[in-house]
């Protein structure tokens, strides 16, 4: 298992180029199942989960070829099987993804139910009953979601109870071969469904509406091939600029979107950060010290989730008192206990921590437990003084591109060490 080490105390400087979104890449790789000719994405991250939906797709026939560093070719014409094995699932949870475009397409699906994860249960609820109400026939049985439509799926009302990312875009992509029109009422809002919702209009699909929270979808017969580039990853952005205001820093990110960061770009400056952006790019001055910012998580556009617990970092050593409380889901709040292990003072109960801000974290051998907490450590070993090693960085490898040789480049002292 690979870890990292991190010798705190540099200061960074320079320029970082932002990958492709990991939550846009997943579902757009999935709806490649969806249309009748070859797709061609670029600006695709280099990511485990990216690989992992690789070879989900290869199981169900649909083949690749990955063109340069950041292309993929997708053939979707050999699209022959429909089940998405345990195996795969397991390992990454978007997986569930597939359920919706593959129904949609070949009328018949097998997905393994993802079951929970460190940062909470993380039900897929929501997605069966939209897939129902649209006349999908669904029995959950032996761990997996096995769906079948007559003829093709119905364009239906569907009114999500919760607001759910992945459920929005499974109905989403579902519904775009479906006979007629479909309503997805209190949809989550997030740009990577903005995106989705593009690349599927790139191919001949309707969908109207994404980015509010009421989705029309008008079914079409077929969607033909074509070529996207995903949008840039708001939160790898997020996560290098915590880093930068953490560590007293300068620091610009290109090829990005400073409009999908609005509510983070609002607490970089209320700890004090100078904020400069433009179409594509975004750089964060630090001020001496930052201060502690209240953060409640909420769904776009509120604050992410994804970026709660690097703020949480930050205000570990931040000047001041300040409370986090996570909205969304019930458990993540995991790097908190290693945090303590480097010195932090934060108290936490139920959904809310407390960060008392101190003058250093000192180096520890810290576990990461889920992609952000991960994203949290590695900040906190760029602040602490002394040396620290960072655990089980396959959760990071899950949605960071490289974050240490980008790190690196930015002059942090961080080496990946490999063991078998
Ligand atoms: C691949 C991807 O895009 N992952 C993102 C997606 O996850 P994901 O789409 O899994 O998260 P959801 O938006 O679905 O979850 C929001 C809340 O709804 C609940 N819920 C969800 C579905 C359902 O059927 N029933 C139900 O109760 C969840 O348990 C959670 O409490 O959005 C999250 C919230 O912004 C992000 O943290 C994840 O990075
Ligand atoms: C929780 C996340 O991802 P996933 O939904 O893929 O687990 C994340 O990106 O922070």
């Amino acid at each position: 298992m690979d870890k990292f080490k991190i010798r705190g105390g540099q200061t960074l400087s320079g320029t970082v180029t932002i990958s492709g979104a990991k939550n846009a890449a997943l579902p757009i790789l999935m709806a490649t199942v969806l249309p009748s000719d070859k797709v061609t994405l670029s600006n695709v991250p280099n990511l485990h989960d990216v690989d992992t939906s690789l070879e989900l797709l290869d199981c169900l026939g649909v083949t690749h070829s990955r063109v340069g560093e950041t292309a993929v070719c997708i053939d979707p014409t050999t699209l022959n099987h429909f089940k998405a094995p345990y195996e795969l699932v397991k390992t990454m949870r978007a997986s569930i993804l597939v359920l919706g475009p593959l129904l949609a397409k070949t009328g018949k699906a097998e997905v393994s139910l993802p079951g929970g994860c460190a940062i909470g249960a993380r039900p897929v609820n929501l997605h069966i009953e939209g897939l129902r109400k649209m006349g999908a026939h669904i029995d959950v049985e032996n761990g997996y979601i096995k769906a079948s439509v007559d003829g093709r799926l119905k364009g239906a009302e569907i009114l999500l109870d919760t607001v759910s990312v992945t459920g929005t875009e499974n109905l989403m992509m579902a519904a775009v071969l479906a006979e007629g029109q479909t309503v997805i009422e209190n949809a989550a809002r997030e740009p990577e469904i903005v995106d989705l919702a593009n690349f599927l209009n790139a191919l001949g699909a309707d969908v109207q509406g994404a980015g509010n929270d009421t989705i029309y979808i008008n079914g079409v017969e077929t969607l033909s091939g074509g070529e996207y580039s995903v949008m840039p990853d708001r939160i790898e952005t997020g996560t290098f600029l915590v880093a930068a205001l953490a560590t007293g820093s300068s620091v610009r990110c290109e090829k990005t979107d400073p409009s999908a960061l609005d509510a983070v770009i609002k607490k970089l400056e209320e700890a004090g950060a100078t904020i400069e952006k433009g179409d594509d790019w975004i750089s964060l001055k630090s001020p001496k010290r930052p201060k502690a910012v209240n953060i409640i998580t909420a769904p776009h556009p509120g604050f992410p989730t994804d970026m709660q617990a690097q703020f949480c970092t930050l205000n570990t050593i931040a000047d001041g008192t300040a409370n986090i409380r996570e909205t969304i889901f019930e458990n993540r709040f995991m790097h908190i206990p290693e945090l303590r292990r480097m010195g932090a003072n934060v108290d936490s109960e139920g959904n809310t921590a407390i960060c008392h801000g101190i003058d250093k974290l000192t180096g520890a051998e810290v576990m990461c437990t889920d992609l952000r907490a991960s994203a949290s450590l590695v900040i906190a070993g760029l602040v602490a003084t002394g040396e620290t090693t960072v655990e089980r960085i396959y959760h990071i490898d899950r949605g960071y591109e490289s974050i240490e040789k980008k790190l690196q480049a930015l002059g942090a002292d961080i080496v990946r060490v490999s063991e078998k």
